[in-house]
């Protein structure tokens, strides 16, 4: 990633500068954060701007992510502010009827991004107190660089924004095939074939879940504790119960609860190798971020022997790859399914509100949405969809009060002349 932020810098010859003033504020990033607070400042009438590396809404879910893949959270904690889903969608939605109701929300709420303009570089500039946010978009033969002027900037860059690609020695000269889970579609070219998984997170877990569906012969790397539990127990979500009970009981007493229910539902999965953390599921989710994982069916195939516990990796040797504990395996192909990272260090110039890891110092405390001098940050508390529409829903009405206060509040004829004049080169 660090390379494509780089080469963007060349070819300087055929470049083309716009400089574009926003009135309102800028919001990086059109995934559901970015589209949650756009919709949010659309309904207090303050004109914004979303600027989006991809050719689409919600690149995530349109281009990185399987054929299979459904919300594994009930549809209620999925659905964005101010536009519930259709009543006909199904508990746990598809990606598509996801990304459909994205499309939408953008176009109830007027949302319509710059496209292909990925931000290189964004800082606050103390002397006019205003954000300078450049991008660059890159066709065949040109590149443009804008620099957008605004006095709010609201990143929604995503938690998952670039993939973690780790470095294990031998990998590089390994000969078969090694992509990450994000390019993953479906198992059917893997029929037959044995594919190392590494990693056992949500993805992990669901990826050798699709292989063993498609008679693929996945083993999978745990290399450290999980927790697992059922979507459901008794017909009911697993997060829904959770989130009930913590309404009433402290956290340790929810998360014994839910281990107990895991236990009544899955067994004991530590016979597997599925090694449990010592903190509780929901209490490892709010202090560390690590998301457990909600079994859609993956253990009944470990169960079955259809998908493969294997220990840590220590290297790969040609088609080979050497466990920690000593056992060789031959391998096809790699999936990484090693998760994701922020991408908020490469571009943004500031250190005070985000940390080096790409999210904001104060997730902890429940004020990761608001920095000083105009910053805001959407859909980095670790909570999810339903996290990412809490912060939209304060980032815009903290917007909104400074904006109606210096606005004079347009009645419903002016809307129009408002919009029209949201941006203005120079
Ligand atoms: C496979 C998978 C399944 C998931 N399932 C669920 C689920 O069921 N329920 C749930 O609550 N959460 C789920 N999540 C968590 C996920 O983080 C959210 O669903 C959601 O996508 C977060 O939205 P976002 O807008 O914050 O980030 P993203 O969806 O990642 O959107 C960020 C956008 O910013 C753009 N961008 C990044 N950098 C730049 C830049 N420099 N310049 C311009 N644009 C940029 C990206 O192209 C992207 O379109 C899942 C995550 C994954 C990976
Ligand atoms: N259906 C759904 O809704 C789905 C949701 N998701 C969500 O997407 C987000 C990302 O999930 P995911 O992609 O699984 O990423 P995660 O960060 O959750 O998991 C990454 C996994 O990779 C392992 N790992 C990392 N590096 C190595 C290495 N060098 N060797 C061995 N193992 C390694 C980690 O192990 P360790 O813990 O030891 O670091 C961990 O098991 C999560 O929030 C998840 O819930 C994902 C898929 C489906
Ligand atoms: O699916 C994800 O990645 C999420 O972050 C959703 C989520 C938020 N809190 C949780 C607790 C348990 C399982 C999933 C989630």
């Amino acid at each position: 990633m660090e390379n494509m932020f780089r080469l963007m810098d060349q070819d300087q010859d055929l470049t083309t500068n716009r400089c574009i003033w926003v009135n309102g504020p800028v919001i990086v990033g059109a995934g559901p954060s970015g589209l949650a607070t756009a919709a949010c400042l659309h309904e207090q009438n303050v004109p914004f701007v979303v600027l989006e590396r991809a050719d689409c809404i919600a690149s995530l879910w349109q281009k990185r992510t399987y054929d299979r893949l459904k919300l594994h959270l009930p549809k209620q904690f999925c659905q964005l502010p101010k536009m519930p889903f259709p009543e006909d969608f199904p508990e746990y939605p598809t990606k598509r009827q996801f990304i459909d109701y994205l499309e939408s929300y953008a176009t109830r709420f007027e949302i319509n991004p710059k496209f292909n303009e990925c931000v290189q570089n964004a800082r606050f500039d103390e002397t006019s107190g205003l954000w300078r946010v450049k991008t660059v978009s890159k066709s065949e033969s040109t590149q443009t660089e804008v620099e957008y002027i605004c006095r709010w900037l609201v990143v929604a860059t995503g938690e998952n924004a670039e993939r973690v690609m780790p470095e294990i020695d031998g990998l590089s000269e390994f000969s078969g095939e090694v992509i990450h889970a994000c390019d993953y579609k479906s198992g059917d070219k893997f029929a037959g074939k044995k594919v190392l998984v590494v990693g056992c997170g949500n993805s992990g877990m669901e990826v050798s879940l699709d292989l063993a569906n498609h008679f693929a012969k996945p083993s999978m790397v745990v290399r450290s504790s999980l927790h697992v539990m059922p979507r459901e127990v008794m017909g009911k979500s697993t997060f829904e119960l959770a989130m009930k009970m913590l309404r009433w009981f402290p956290l340790w007493l929810v998360d014994k609860i839910l281990l107990v229910l895991s236990w009544m539902v899955l067994g004991n999965i530590e016979k597997y190798g599925l090694k449990r953390p010592e903190m509780g599921p929901m209490e490892l989710k709010s202090v560390k971020g690590k998301t457990p994982v909600l079994d859609i069916g993956a253990i009944e195939k470990i169960r079955s022997g259809k998908i493969n516990v294997v220990p840590g990796i220590k290297r790969f040797n040609g088609n080979q790859v050497e466990l920690v504990n000593g056992e060789q395996l031959d391998v096809d192909s790699v999936v990484l399914a090693t998760g994701y990272r922020s991408n908020v260090p490469y571009w943004l110039q500031e250190n005070e509100f985000f940390a080096k890891n790409g999210f904001p110092k104060t997730v902890a405390d429940n004020n990761g949405w608001k920095g000083r001098t105009g910053l805001y940050a959407v859909g980095f508390t670790r909570k999810g969809l339903s996290g990412a529409s809490m912060d939209a829903v304060k980032i815009a009405q903290d917007i909104g009060s400074v904006w109606k206060l210096e606005t004079k509040q347009p009645t419903k004829r002016s809307r129009g002349s408002l919009r029209r004049c949201i941006s203005q080169q120079f």
